[in-house]
């Protein structure tokens, strides 16, 4: 006979374990099959990785741009040692694997290590191995994806940018949303020569328009606008000796010793039974779910990356919790909100972004009933530096009220100060609320509570 689950996740990433761990608290009979690693994505191969390595760049950055100012006197320019970075980012890594695992057992929820493949909708198959469950959950998230264009297998993907044991001296990374600038700015701090193409007239062409201006205008002060490439659409990458050239449709071509792509993320939708049960995708290949994360079949359910809404850790959190409080605790309308969902990224220094951008507010208000608020500024930290970084911050309101419905800005410190004003968006802060709020000074972040 098989065993059997209330609960069988398919799936060990931000999603899965935070679904299967609150259906263990509740009481529930949980198993979660993982074929690799513990804690997906996020851990091994994003969030995780990328914020170790952010922070030694941000500390040789300040090093570098601004310690002279302060008098910070050293003989030698601080060297990375990549090596040892990794080794010691590795290390902690494989401490969250078992802090994930304590975390598992604290609950009661069974790990099933291998790869789970729905047979029908009360069944699960783990490598010849067949469990039964009542509900079931697809937190299979995604994976790189590259361009279909002749030379897409040389190169690596931000997979293999985590496992690079030495650093290339050039790189072409292909795409500017997130992981392109993210991975440009570290490699730029680590001495590396890195170039970012994006096809589109601007890198992070979803954010707000103060965050775009902002990072071109950082990035020329930094001297380094030259390494973005807009309007760049690679249309072949060929091998020559130890180099790569991309071929651009205008005709140009580019030389490097890596090409990365970061063109965005597919869906981890094959080979796991769907179509044993008729779960259906929507029309850009994504499992198609409702609001209450119910798939298109009953008792299978689905969150995190897989679905393509947000990928964003803490949405795949949410969506999980939300979930398990709905199956497993009586909370019949438990749901996560997809909107108002902050986000940074982690560039040097970092965006912040919740809400809508100036152009969603005015397609969604009317041009008439938003109010835009902007303060760029030299930032306190960089004020006696030669540097002298500035911080580009923007709120959006709208009605009569002036609700603040979109906050945006990049600078230093962006980061920690969103998580506050995504509280006080999420309540429904008005720009009086803000007003009344006395500021603490001296910060970057008072500029959001005392703007004009
Ligand atoms: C480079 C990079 C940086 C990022 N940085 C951030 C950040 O700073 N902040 C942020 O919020 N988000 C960040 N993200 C996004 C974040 O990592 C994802 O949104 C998050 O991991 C999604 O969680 P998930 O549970 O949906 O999927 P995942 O974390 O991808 O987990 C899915 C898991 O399912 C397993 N799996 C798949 N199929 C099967 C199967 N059939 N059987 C068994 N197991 C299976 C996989 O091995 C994997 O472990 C980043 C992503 C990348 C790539
Ligand atoms: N800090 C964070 O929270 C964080 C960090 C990394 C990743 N993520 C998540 O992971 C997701 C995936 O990241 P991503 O950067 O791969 O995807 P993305 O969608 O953010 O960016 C992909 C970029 O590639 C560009 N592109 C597409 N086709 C191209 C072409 N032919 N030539 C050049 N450029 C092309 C797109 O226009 C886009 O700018 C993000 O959307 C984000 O949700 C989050």
């Amino acid at each position: 006979m098989a065993e059997h689950f209330d609960y069988l996740v398919i799936g060990g990433g931000s999603g899965g374990i935070a679904s299967a761990n609150r259906a263990g608290e509740h009481g529930a009979k949980v198993g979660l099959i993982e074929a690799r690693n513990l804690g997906g994505t996020c851990v091994n191969l994003g969030c995780v990785p990328k914020k170790v390595m952010w922070y030694v760049a941000k500390l040789m950055e300040d090093f570098d741009l601004y310690g002279k100012g302060y008098g910070l006197e050293f003989s030698e320019e601080p060297q990375l040692n990549f090596k040892k970075l990794k080794e010691n980012r590795d290390q902690y890594i494989e401490f969250l694997h078992t802090a994930y695992q304590r975390g598992l057992d604290n609950n009661n929820v069974e790990h099933i290590k291998g790869y789970g493949k729905i047979v029908d909708n009360h069944t699960v198959d783990v490598d010849g191995v067949e469990y039964t469950a009542d509900h079931i959950l697809i937190a299979t998230g995604g994976r790189p994806k590259r361009l279909n264009i002749p030379g897409a297998e040389y190169g690596i993907d931000s997979d293999g940018f985590f496992d690079l044991e030495e650093l290339p001296e050039s790189v072409a990374i292909i795409g500017g949303g997130y992981i392109g600038v993210e991975i440009s700015g570290l490699l730029r701090t680590f001495g590396v020569e890195a170039h970012v193409f994006e096809f589109l007239p601007s890198v992070l062409a979803t954010f707000d328009s103060i965050v775009k201006d902002g990072y071109m205008e950082i990035a020329e002060n930094e001297g380094f606008a030259d390494t973005i490439h807009t309007d760049a659409s690679v249309q072949k990458v060929e091998k020559k000796g130890d180099k790569y050239i991309l071929h651009f449709e205008d005709g140009s071509t580019h030389e490097t010793d890596l090409v990365l792509w970061a063109t965005g993320r597919a869906p981890n939708v094959e080979n796991i039974g769907l179509e044993n049960v008729g779960v259906e995708l929507n029309d850009l290949g994504f499992i198609k779910v409702d609001q209450y994360q119910n798939t298109t079949i009953d008792n299978i359910y689905s969150v995190g990356d897989v679905l393509g809404i947000l990928n964003l850790t803490p949405v795949a959190i949410a969506a999980g919790r939300q979930l398990s409080e709905r199956l497993f605790n009586n909370k019949k309308e438990a749901k996560v909100d997809y909107t108002n969902v902050p986000s940074v990224v982690f560039t040097e220094p970092p965006i912040g972004a919740v809400g809508l951008t100036e152009d969603e507010a005015v397609a969604e208000y009317g041009e008439g009933n938003i109010k835009v608020y902007k303060s760029v500024f030299t930032s306190m930290h960089s004020s006696i530096t030669d540097n002298r970084q500035k911080a580009y911050m923007k709120l959006i309101c709208a009605g009569n009220d002036e609700k603040i419905v979109g906050l945006h800005g990049i600078g230093q410190g962006m980061d920690e100060m969103l998580q506050g004003f995504g509280v006080a968006i999420k309540m429904g802060a008005t720009k009086a609320d803000f007003d009344e709020t006395v500021a603490i000074h001296p910060t970057a972040a008072e500029e959001f509570v005392t703007m004009r």
